[in-house]
């Protein structure tokens, strides 16, 4: 493989833009990721009230100006996370109901702490199905308060509380009872809050946004940089088959925990420069080493540094993972029977994820991709050092975050056949 990429729009800032836009007035968001995730949030800002317009450089946003309409309709998150747990506390501000569901993945992850932080806020706020899972049905009306909320399963409900706190009348301090996993992500947020003109801050025990903010980014517009996770895939390619330089471009630094990638990739051997101001990252393959990795903060690398690690010398131990286990999947158990099932050996804890891998230890086969679109992408590097063909099942899944993903492969030089 060798030759230049542009990584993809992020996707976790597309969400925020977009809903943001949404909470304002509207706006224009630029460079936005245009994949089902995105588009599960631009149907929820619409049946809230506002419209986006997807055209192929800027969503064009109206938004709802900080009162949501009740949806006419049960609001379809699909499979994307993000988009129902920002959305139930949109869903808090409205006068009526909002019923919330989405595929069988969405509809088994855990909701209940965030349905418990708007129930404190005074929102009507259930599963339907009293599990703590969606359906949901949620409804307002909260004006603002204190509410506390563990931070070990998702940092999404902190999002969620910050974005639809700024429009309360008194806004929300968020307290956190545990450890928060994934930060970077509200780091994430704070930035977006930030350039749509919304003050928001982190307290002692956890975040404080004050109330009767107005949504409004500077000339009406946000540009979306570009998305770390989706790097990861297209860097780890080239660490392990790009014989000349493969060049990743849209790499500036943001708040994005994920771009830890980088160094990740370079702990494990791998020749990799990064021209920060150019938003360059250039890499070209190498033996890799097995490295540990603690990916609290960075949940969504754990399936392609496992990948990385069943290719490596060595052993690669990924720490502090528990919470990669609430995602699309248990991506833990998955990405273990996965790789398993390719000639890794690999052992698998409750936190801990334990590759010992050597390149000639991987072979060809066919795997699950668990409907799940970070564990596709991570299976598909098995092939490009497998000694025979590796053959992923629900290879469409890439939709989610990456739609282009098996076609930019592909332009890089690696051999990838499509079956229907
Ligand atoms: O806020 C976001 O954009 C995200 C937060 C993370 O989830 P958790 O906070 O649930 O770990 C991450 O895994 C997800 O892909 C995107
Ligand atoms: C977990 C993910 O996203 P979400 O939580 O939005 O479904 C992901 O993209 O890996």
């Amino acid at each position: 493989m060798r030759g230049s990429v542009r990584a993809p729009p992020s996707k976790s800032y597309t969400h925020r833009a977009v809903l943001a836009a949404g909470y304002a007035d509207g706006a224009t968001v630029r460079n936005p990721l245009d994949s089902a995730d995105t588009r599960a949030t631009a149907r929820a800002v619409e049946a809230f009230g506002g419209t986006v317009e997807r055209g192929d450089d800027a969503f064009v946003v109206e938004g709802f100006d900080g009162r949501p309409d009740t949806p006419e309709d049960v609001l379809d998150c699909a499979n994307s996370g993000t988009t129902m747990r920002l959305t139930t506390a949109t869903a808090a501000l409205g006068s009526g109901l909002t019923v919330l569901t989405g595929d069988g993945s969405l509809r088994s992850r855990p909701q209940g702490p965030l349905l418990d932080a708007l129930a404190d806020l005074g929102a009507r706020a259930e599963s339907t199905r009293d599990d703590g899972r969606a359906p949901l049905v949620v409804g307002g009306h909260i004006d603002g308060g204190e509410v506390a909320i563990p931070g070990d399963v998702s940092s999404q409900y902190v999002t969620a509380l910050l974005m639809a706190g700024a429009v309360t009348e008194t806004g929300v301090g968020v307290e956190l009872t545990t450890e928060l996993k994934s930060a970077p992500y509200v780091d994430i947020t704070l930035e977006v809050l930030r350039d749509f003109g919304v003050e928001a801050e982190a307290t002692d025990d956890g975040y404080r946004v004050p109330g009767g903010q107005t949504y409004a980014p500077a000339g009406g517009e946000y540009a979306v940089p570009g998305d770390f996770s989706s790097m990861s895939y297209l860097l780890a390619a080239g660490a392990l088959a790009a014989d000349g330089e493969l060049t990743v471009l849209g790499a500036r630094p943001s708040a994005q925990g994920d771009s830890a990638i980088v160094d990740v990739l370079s702990r494990m051997g791998a020749p990799l420069d990064w021209d920060r101001e150019a938003g360059e990252i250039a890499v070209s393959r190498a033996d890799l080493a097995g490295v540990e990795v603690d990916v609290g903060d960075t949940p969504d690398l754990l399936p392609t540094i496992a990948a990385l690690g069943a290719a490596a010398d060595g052993t690669t131990r990924i720490t502090n993972c528990e919470h990669v286990r609430y995602k699309e999947t248990d991506r833990v158990s998955a990405m273990a029977d996965e790789l398993g099932e390719l000639g890794a050996v690999v052992e698998e804890e409750h936190d801990t994820l334990v590759v010992r891998g050597g390149e000639s230890t991987l072979r060809g086969g066919t795997v699950s991709g668990h409907d799940d679109h970070r564990i596709v992408m991570s299976l598909a590097l098995c092939g490009l050092v497998a000694d025979g063909d590796v053959t992923v099942e629900g290879a469409d899944h890439v939709d989610v975050s990456f739609p282009g993903f098996f076609g930019t492969l592909r332009d890089l030089g690696a051999d990838v056949t499509e079956q229907a």
